[in-house]
């Protein structure tokens, strides 16, 4: 079984929110990467998304497209960021997600880019700019090599398409809770969480919660509808703040148990 999916599933069965944060690979330099991974694993996520700084980021807010500028000064690579992790994969042992954009996928070569991701111990890719139509030799250059293609689907997609989307998904399916770029707000509108409840339904792997979330309260709410949560403008900008410190009630949060009984029933 996939070791994402694994992952995720456990937490969900102590009744805990899976918590997966997000950070732009190379930001603050590639030799923050690793202790950057080291204090979310201890802090307590489940797995780490990882982004690859790319020129022309389409899905991404000013907090992420900014750090990908730093990161893109620092130079940093798709294939460094993979050598990197492969030096020090030993050390962790939640998995790694890694967020890329098609384009430097290609230049490196579906084959090239797979073979360095196994090495690295990657376990799960997104591409956001490859949408499920268009995925299948991406899927099965990584599937070659056990890693998880995930897909990402939009709450206002039709049902019929949502449903082959969380079918096709593996590891999870990453579920975009806001129309438009990633990056902080304040509430959830209330429609989110009817979408959520029927993708949950059909979804025959755990469903991940991203855009948009930023305070305890998104994870209390999204815990009780989806298996976990996805947090990457607040992450990233506490990082380049060197506030770290400030993502633990977040991860608190979600490690915090649901009420067992509701869950249960
Ligand atoms: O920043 P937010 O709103 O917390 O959303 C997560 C998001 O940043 C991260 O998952 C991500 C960064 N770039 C992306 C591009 C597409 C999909 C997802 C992403």
């Amino acid at each position: 079984m996939s070791r994402l999916q694994h992952q995720i599933e456990v937490r969900v069965s102590r009744g805990e929110t899976a918590f997966i944060p997000y950070i732009m690979a190379g930001d603050g330099g590639l030799s923050a990467l690793r202790e950057r991974l080291q204090f979310l694993e201890q802090a307590g996520a489940t797995a780490v998304e990882l982004g690859i700084p790319f020129s022309d980021p389409v899905a991404d807010g000013p907090v992420i497209q900014e750090a990908g500028l730093r990161a893109l000064a620092a130079g940093t690579t798709l294939r460094g960021v993979l050598e990197e992790v492969a030096s020090f994969k030993e050390e962790l042992s939640i998995p790694l997600v890694i967020m890329t954009y098609y384009n430097p996928v290609v230049q490196l070569e579906l084959t090239t880019f797979a073979q360095l991701a196994e090495a690295a111990g990657i376990a799960g890719v997104i591409v956001p700019d490859v949408p499920l139509e268009e995925s299948e030799e991406l899927k099965a250059a990584l599937n070659d090599v056990s890693i998880d293609l995930i897909q990402l689907v939009s709450l206002t997609s039709p049902a019929e398409r949502i449903g082959r989307i969380a079918e096709a998904s593996q590891g999870f399916v990453y579920a975009v809770t806001v129309n438009g770029i990633t990056g902080t707000r304040q509430s959830l509108p209330d429609e989110v969480f009817t979408h959520l409840k029927a993708l949950k339904a059909v979804s025959p792997v755990p469903v991940m919660a991203g855009f948009g979330v930023s305070l305890p309260e998104h994870i209390e709410q999204l815990g009780a509808v989806v298996d976990g949560v996805i947090v990457g403008s607040y992450v990233v900008d506490a990082f380049q703040k060197g506030a770290e410190d400030t993502i633990l009630p977040l991860i608190g949060q979600a490690l915090a148990r649901k009420d067992r009984l509701a869950v249960n029933k």
